[in-house]
């Protein structure tokens, strides 16, 4: 059994003249242990898709299912995280993770629930940084605590809506690599949502392409079979990597799925449309 499944999903917005069918016939299953990248235009509807595994949306039509089981609301089995770092800016670093720590395990032993907190500010980086507030971080930093603050709540999958989306290039690249190590170390299930080809085939075993909205659906799932630990300037030079990059892009820009009036297109197909 997948660990999380949509099937025959669908979600509009409105109603009436103004309704607007975002997503269509939505297939996807994830297995345990699996890195999913779903990588689509901007608008097309990435948010929408994330929300509705988060259970802060629920579907129109079809099924969203967590274990088999209807997926009826936000749930700690589920560690979401966003763009914009969403971190209580009154609290430290340490407080923002061992808040999160102390709402899923509030039966551990104080000392317990320490130890963890601490663990995973080391993960992502951060002791030294353990009691600034957010405002004295950089929005790399903060995203770490972000990371954190989720992967400390072992959830059974984590969802990562456009993560790095906010960061310049660099500070990007360096999330990314931490990422790739973090997610060796736990394997934990990931849903990656971005519109950057490049990281999504970096960093995931499989790619769904989200096809232009309205009516937004996932392609054919890509399999990512490229060697791990993936360093990112070697890939450049893959033949393997040129080919999978070139079939997300060559669907995310094929008929049917390319970008409609007030949608741009994900990043390495805006760049091969330039080149084209
Ligand atoms: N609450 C809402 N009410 C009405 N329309 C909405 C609502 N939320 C999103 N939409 C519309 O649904 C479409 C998909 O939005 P969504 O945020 O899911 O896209 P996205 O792919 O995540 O975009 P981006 O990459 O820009 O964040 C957009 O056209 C958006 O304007």
């Amino acid at each position: 059994m997948p660990l999380v499944e949509l099937c025959n999903v669908g979600k509009s917005y409105g109603g009436g003249d103004t309704r607007t069918e975002v997503l269509r016939d939505i297939h996807l299953e994830i297995e345990k242990g699996e890195f999913v990248a779903v990588v689509g235009y901007s608008g097309a509807g990435k948010t929408t898709l994330m929300s509705l595994i988060a259970g802060l949306l629920r579907p129109d039509t079809g099924e969203v299912k967590l274990n088999g089981k209807a997926i009826e609301g936000p749930g700690p089995d589920r560690g979401v995280i966003f763009q914009n770092y969403s971190l209580l800016p009154w609290l430290t670093v340490y407080e923002n993770v061992y808040l999160a720590v102390d709402q899923i395990f509030g039966a551990w032993s104080t000392e317990k629930k320490r130890e963890h907190t601490e663990r995973y500010i080391a993960m992502v980086k951060l002791t030294e940084a353990r009691e600034k507030k957010p405002a004295q971080l950089s929005g790399g930093m903060r995203q770490r605590v972000s990371v954190a603050r989720a992967l400390a709540m072992d959830p059974e999958v984590l969802l990562m809506d456009e993560p790095f989306g906010a960061l310049d290039a660099l500070t990007r690249a360096t999330l990314q690599d931490e990422l790739a190590r973090i997610w060796r170390a736990t394997r934990k299930t990931v849903l990656l949502i971005t519109n950057d080809v490049d990281e999504g085939i970096l960093l995931a075993d499989r790619i769904l392409p989200l096809s232009k909205g309205p009516r937004a659906t996932l392609g054919p799932g890509i399999t990512v079979d490229l060697e791990r630990p993936r360093d990112r300037k070697a890939l450049n030079h893959d033949p393997r990597f040129k080919e999978i990059r070139g079939a997300v892009i060559g669907y995310l820009l094929g008929p049917g799925a390319g970008p409609r009036a007030g949608e741009s297109a994900p990043d390495a197909a805006r760049s091969a449309e330039a080149v084209a």
